[in-house]
């Protein structure tokens, strides 16, 4: 029997999504999500789709990450998909910071676990999750390949000019301090889908990303490699985000430290954390956020507002960086769902080729779609992103090798 499955895991801060695919058709056996990992009530969502079972549900303490995968392993052999399955070709990991070390998928050894762990302080919240993630699996299954795929490998391709940051050259190669970017394997799906969307090949195309989930990044990407990206050493650059606040003047953290008496761990947990919209207005889910502002609700109204005002510049600095810009794609959480972001977002930029035509753009849909009225000069699109389908295939494509 070949074995022909991939075990894609998605481990984040406090959560594991994870999905069982058949690389034959690119099909989904089961897929899943861990949540609230390290508290009193964890609860595990499982849904087979192999033989059309229902979803199951588990709540209870799941104290890290090793636990949680065991619990998934659990839940996908009561389905006949375990992982002692002879069909398991691969395991594949989402790796947020691969640094400089890696630009491609890559089979985990010890010198890859080693360099990953080198990265955790700059990737705290992600790096460390994702480690235990490949360790556990490695234990359950020491025979099969794992495979990293990492955030940052699409990002590679930045220009000096864009990855470096304007301090002392020194101090920065001495401690690696550069621009690395992230959610790079839903920018090169999502780049690469948007070009299929208008027919043509990617190395034709120039697309700016819009990658707005809870994190939340931009990209330039010209003819299929990426230019420029939104996020930088950390994932807490760039745009407004759920929790965290992207750009703003470092300056700021001295001023809390000097006058505000707050403690390095206290900043970083204010501004990744405590920051964005939630620190804006209490809420992170956009959902909510457009409720209050149907009520009248001021605080989520101003929000919103920064919310896009800081969108609205990076379209206008990366249509800059492009000089000829083919689509915009609008992805993850807020980007596929959310008409009112993407209507405010463009507001105001017809003179760049930009809109949106209202009743496209309403339309509710798992499928690519353009928003852009017929013959506007830019594209405007709705791309579904699928991080687990692309960590699956590149997973898939190496140990096919
Ligand atoms: N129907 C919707 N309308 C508006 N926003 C939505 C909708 N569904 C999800 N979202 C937004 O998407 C966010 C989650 O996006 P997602 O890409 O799943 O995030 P992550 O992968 O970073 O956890 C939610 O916090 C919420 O703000
Ligand atoms: C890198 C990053 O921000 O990832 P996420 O959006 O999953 O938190
Ligand atoms: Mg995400």
């Amino acid at each position: 029997m070949t074995a022909t499955r991939v075990l894609v895991l998605n481990s984040g801060s406090s959560s594991v999504k994870y999905q069982l695919l058949d690389m034959r058709d690119s099909s989904r056996l089961a897929v899943g999500l861990v949540e609230r990992i390290g508290e009193e009530s964890s609860r595990l969502k499982h849904t087979p789709l192999n033989d059309g079972g229902a979803s199951r549900e588990r709540t209870e303490s799941i104290a890290d990450h090793a636990a949680a995968l065991q619990a998934v392993a659990e839940e996908l052999a009561k389905d006949g998909l375990g992982l002692d399955s002879p069909e398991l070709a691969a395991i594949g990991h989402r790796v947020v910071h691969g640094g400089q070390s890696f630009t491609e998928p890559t089979v985990v050894n010890d010198a890859v676990l080693a360099e990953i762990e080198r990265l955790i302080p700059v990737a705290p919240l992600h790096n460390p999750a994702n480690l235990t993630g490949i360790r556990t699996a490695r234990a359950l299954r020491p025979d099969l390949p794992q495979v990293a795929v990492f955030d940052t490998a699409f990002h590679t391709t930045m220009p000096e000019s864009a990855a470096r940051y304007a301090i002392d050259v020194e101090t920065a190669d001495t401690h690696r301090i550069r621009r690395y970017g992230f959610h790079g394997t839903s920018h090169a799906y999502v780049s690469r889908a948007t070009a299929e969307l208008l027919g043509r090949s990617p190395e034709d195309v120039n697309v700016i990303v819009l990658h707005l989930g809870n994190g939340a990044s931009a990209s330039a990407v010209r003819g299929g490699e990426c230019v420029d990206t939104s996020m930088g050493l950390t994932p807490l650059e760039g745009l407004v985000m759920g929790t965290r606040s992207g750009d703003m003047d470092p300056a700021v953290i001295f001023h809390l430290m000097r006058v505000g008496g707050m403690s390095t761990d206290e900043i970083d947990t204010l501004l990744n954390k405590k920051s964005g919209l939630i620190g804006l207005c209490g809420d992170n889910d956009m959902r909510e956020i457009r409720r209050r502002i149907d009520e009248g609700d001021e605080r989520a109204k101003l929000a919103f507002d920064i919310y896009i005002h800081r969108l609205k510049k990076y379209i206008g600095a990366y249509y800059a960086v492009l000089g000829r810009v083919d689509a915009i794609a609008f992805t993850a959480g807020v980007g596929e769902n959310s008409a009112p972001v993407r209507k405010a977002a463009v507001a105001g930029l017809e003179q760049l080729g930009l809109a949106v035509d209202d009743e496209l753009n309403a339309v509710r849909s798992d499928e690519p779609r353009l928003i852009s009225p017929a013959g506007a000069r830019v594209a405007v699109a709705v791309v579904p992103t699928d991080e687990e389908l692309e960590i699956a295939t590149q997973t898939y494509a190496l140990v096919e090798a």
